[in-house]
């Protein structure tokens, strides 16, 4: 074959490949538009789903966008991404959060609406269903909306329910604080009064202010509207404030005169040093009159001729030393006199200063015992419980002994209350709280947990006696001859019992006295039930 052919094969090669090439430049440039153009269709589409979150995302996915329609070098496309990719990931963590946050806000909405009294019992159920529904976490935030929207239906039932007469149960409470204007024709809040009237007992004031409290408690349980509700309260806010000054300047008075007489004091014994040191003076300059004195003689002795003269100069000599000595005994009983009544006026200072104290700490002895007592019944209370009890356990695990441990709720008290008024009830604790105290075995822990429960705490007795004591004194209760508005009135206790185990501690020691207290009650009250 000739050269020139040869070459004309490999030209015609060399097209081919040319054509080849081309063909498959145009494919990947078609696929590449197709490509891009649905990449921008997708960018497209992301921009309108992100639109508005984010104003710098709407910027850069706008920008993207353009690279792409204007066929941009990769690596610029590429940047562009990274920062959106960026921006996407902040965004997926902001998104969490709020996912988080509204979890906890729609159920705490719900929480709080189910806690509303007398919320219609169809609402409740489907409050109940809708909680349960959102007790885990949704996936996303738009899965919340309907959630969210049936939980406002469900507050403007409550609301509806709220407004529909009659019988203010619902939402009661802000109707107090709302309506001031209605308050006069508003209904009292009996369960407020009745808390307030059980935290009052057990204020520890002075006599006066305990009167005086006395003497508002009883129109607060009389009153008809929660305008008078309200003025009682405040003139049970006076009382209280009026009785903590009154104690703070009882205070602030001893400790003045405690400082005045201190300074006293102080002053005497400075008065005292600078009157011994002027008689110091006065003494060492009678004392150097007598010395002069006696050297003149000497010399005058020495020198006379005759022993007439010197008789003569010894006498007139002598007679002014008997001079100065009368004065020096007439200072020195002058000075220790003076010293003596300033003792005296020291003395009778540190005495005033000593009853003052005293006073001060009878006084201060009297405040504990009052802190640790209940002011009504007169029994030990709650801390001064807490504090017994601690100390029994710490010496129970030191060295184990029979320590036990009962609760006592008085059955149906309430009803007493409800029926006989607040003051019956309080009589009715009193009454009860002495029978305790009078029939109970010696060194027995007699206190008021608080409102109509009672503690005992034994420390050694065992379960046989524990059982018997109690069976004994619950009957004791039940046959106290109440009598209100002249109906007598059997008034029984239940009771639960347990002695410390050597694994308990004060918490689980009192659950298991408390949770046979209320096995007490649902076994039919009136009983004394013992768990181990
Ligand atoms: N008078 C008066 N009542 C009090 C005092 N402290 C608490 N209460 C009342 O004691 C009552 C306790 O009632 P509930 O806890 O319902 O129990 P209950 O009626 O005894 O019923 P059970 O325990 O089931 O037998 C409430 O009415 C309280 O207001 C107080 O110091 N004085």
């Amino acid at each position: 074959m000739s050269s020139k052919s040869v070459a004309e094969q490999q030209v015609t090669a060399l097209k081919k490949k040319l054509e080849a090439a081309i063909q498959s430049r145009s494919t990947l440039e078609e696929d590449f538009s197709v490509q891009s153009s649905l990449l921008i269709q997708f960018i497209g589409k992301l921009s309108l789903v992100s639109k508005g979150i984010d104003l710098e995302l709407d910027n850069r996915l706008a920008q993207l966008r353009t690279l792409f329609t204007k066929s941009a070098p990769i690596a610029e496309i590429e940047s562009k991404i990274a920062v959106i990719t960026k921006l996407l990931q902040q965004h997926s963590i902001t998104n969490e959060q709020n996912l988080t946050r509204m979890h906890e806000q729609f159920n705490m909405a719900g929480e709080s609406l189910q806690k509303i009294n007398g919320l219609p019992d169809n609402v409740r159920r489907t409050l109940r269903a809708l909680l349960k529904e959102t007790k885990t976490s949704k996936d996303a935030l738009v899965q919340y909306i309907p959630l969210l929207s049936q939980l406002l239906e469900l507050y403007d039932a409550a609301l509806k329910a709220k407004d529909a007469p009659p019988k203010g149960g619902l939402l009661q409470a802000n109707n107090v604080a709302l309506a001031k204007a209605d308050s006069k024709t508003a209904t009292v809040d009996e369960s407020l009064i009745e808390r307030i009237s059980a935290s009052l007992s057990a204020l520890n004031l002075s006599k006066e202010h305990t009167n005086e409290l006395l003497a508002i408690k009883k129109k607060l349980l009389n009153d008809t509207s929660n305008e008078e509700v309200l003025q009682h309260f405040l003139e049970i806010f006076d009382v209280i404030v009026a009785d903590f000054k009154d104690e703070q300047n009882s205070a602030k008075n001893f400790l003045t005169n405690l400082s005045d007489t201190l300074t006293t004091v102080q002053n005497a014994v400075k008065e005292t040093l600078t009157s011994q040191k002027s008689s110091q003076q006065a003494n060492d300059k009678i004392n150097q009159k007598l010395q002069s004195q006696i050297i003149e003689m000497t010399g005058t002795v020495k020198k006379a001729l005759s022993l007439d003269q010197v008789k003569s100069d010894i006498n007139e000599k002598l007679q002014l030393i008997a001079g100065t000595l009368e004065q020096k005994s007439k200072f020195e009983q002058q000075s220790q006199q003076q010293l003596a009544n300033q003792l005296k006026e020291m003395a009778e200072k540190v005495d005033f200063l000593e009853q003052q104290s005293k006073i001060f700490e009878e006084k201060l002895a009297a405040q504990q015992q009052k802190s640790m007592q209940d002011a009504l019944t007169k029994l030990a209370n709650r801390a001064a419980f807490d504090d017994y009890f601690a100390k029994a356990m710490v010496r129970f695990h030191h060295q184990a002994y029979e320590l036990a441990l009962v609760v006592i709720d008085i059955d149906d008290f309430k009803l007493i209350n409800d029926t006989y008024g607040h003051t019956a009830g309080d009589k009715t604790l009193q009454v009860i709280a002495n029978t305790i105290q009078k029939h109970v075995s010696k060194n027995v822990f007699v206190g008021r947990y608080g409102g109509e429960e009672f503690v005992l705490i034994y420390s050694a007795t065992s379960k046989a006696e524990l059982v018997k004591e109690l069976n004994k004194i619950n009957s004791y209760v039940a046959r106290l001859p109440f009598k209100f508005k002249s109906n007598k009135v059997s008034i029984t206790l239940s009771m639960g019992a347990t002695h410390i185990q050597q694994d308990d501690n004060i918490h689980i020691a009192f659950e298991r006295a408390d949770k046979a207290m209320y096995q007490a009650k649902s076994q039919g009250k009136n009983q004394v039930v013992y768990l181990t």
